[in-house]
């Protein structure tokens, strides 16, 4: 409204008076994006294959302040160059065993995707070992230097290792389920591009819960709540269910060794982190799934529906309604998510004896 009193005719054309309005009008522009943009988001595993697509994402995001860039590859030069696309938001890189904690101080978000990605021929579990040890790591960096960040874990096997992460922030003094994610947006995603492809409808207008874990049979799509109706009988369910639950393998499978998702997983975390941050603001957001500590099956950990606030889990929304074959699936996951968690216990435990 402001902008459009200065730019009527009414006012006068002396040259000064004009170029002062201007001035005070771009101070207030400046002024009010300042304001709206005000997270410090630290991407851990920055130079990696998700790491810079998801710091250019977030780059454009209007509510990041602030980037810190984390790797113990150098992220200096890759930082320098985000850091010339004209928005407001500020790159910081760090690098190697130090900078982890510099980068997560002060951070309101933390997106960890440093790991290993697989190769052709392995499962995600296959990478626990070596991936293991690192989120811990990271976690434990979380629970003493940003207590109070939402933490998305990107990397594999989520299953494992989100629940690793618990356990070494409840070692480290400082865990609050409602603050921890295991980043299962990607299954979303592919399930409403997978939708959108066989409907002839655009993916931005399906919606369907995907529930459970993040690997094989654990990732389950529940169908009967997608919106608008699925149209398909029951085979053509099965044959997207199934493309659904090997879409990572499909993609390792095409990279033929050079790796696994890693722009469709970008696009899908800078998604899930753009919801973390609406919640931080107080405002709305559709829910998104993610796999976090809940009771809502048997497995300590499960992936349901959830609405973000200012404290990070606001509402988990549970199980939807479901019919009896996608009962069965749920199941299915409840068991092998079940053994995942066992692991991730285990192995932490085994790291404090
Ligand atoms: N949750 C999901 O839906 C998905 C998860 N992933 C997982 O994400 C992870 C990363 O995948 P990509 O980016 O493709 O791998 P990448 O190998 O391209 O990048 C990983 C980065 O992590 C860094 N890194 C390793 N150890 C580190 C440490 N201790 N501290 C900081 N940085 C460290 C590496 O230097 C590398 O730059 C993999 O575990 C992969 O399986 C991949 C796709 C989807
Ligand atoms: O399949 C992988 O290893 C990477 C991943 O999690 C996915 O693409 O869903």
């Amino acid at each position: 409204m402001f902008r459009n009193q200065l730019n009527s005719t009414n006012l006068p054309k002396c040259r000064l008076f004009w170029q002062l309005c201007q001035a005070t009008t771009n101070q207030i522009q400046t002024q009010t994006q300042t304001q709206t943009r005000q997270f410090r988001v630290a991407v851990i595993g920055a130079a990696g294959g998700i790491g810079q697509p998801l710091a250019l994402l977030l780059m454009t995001n209007k509510l990041v302040t602030e980037l810190a860039l984390h790797d113990l590859e150098a992220t200096k030069g890759f930082g320098k160059d985000l850091s010339h696309i004209s928005t407001v938001c500020k790159v910081k890189p760090y690098f190697g065993e130090d900078g982890m904690k510099k980068a997560i101080k002060g951070s309101h978000i933390v997106m960890i995707t440093a790991g290993m990605p697989r190769k052709p021929g392995q499962t995600r579990d296959f990478l626990f070992d070596t991936n293991g040890p690192i989120v811990a790591r990271a976690a434990c960096l979380v629970s003493h230097y940003a207590p109070k960040a939402l933490v998305g874990i990107i990397t594999n096997p989520v299953n494992a290792v989100v629940v690793v992460a618990a356990e070494a922030m409840k070692q480290a003094g400082s865990y609050d389920p409602k603050r921890l994610f295991g980043v299962t947006t990607l299954d979303v995603v592919r399930a409403e591009k997978f939708i959108g492809e066989h409907m002839d409808v655009h993916p931005y207008e399906i919606r369907i819960p995907v529930v459970g874990g993040h690997a094989g049979t654990t990732i389950v799509p529940i169908f009967s709540q997608c919106q608008p109706r699925f149209k398909g009988d029951k085979k053509c369910i099965a044959s997207i269910v199934k493309r659904i639950q090997t879409g990572g393998d499909e993609v390792v499978r095409a990279k033929a060794g050079k790796g696994s998702a890693t722009l469709s997983m970008a696009y899908a975390a800078a998604r899930f982190t753009n919801a973390l941050m609406r919640g931080l603001k107080g405002k709305s957001c559709a829910p998104e799934c993610a796999y976090v500590e809940s009771d809502v099956t048997d497995a300590p950990f499960f992936s349901t529906p959830l609405t973000f606030g200012r404290k990070g889990i606001k509402k988990n929304h549970g199980l939807p309604k479901m019919n009896e074959s996608e009962k069965k699936q749920v199941k299915v996951a409840v068991e092998a998510l079940k053994q995942s968690a066992a692991k991730g216990v285990e192995y932490m435990n085994k790291m404090r004896e």
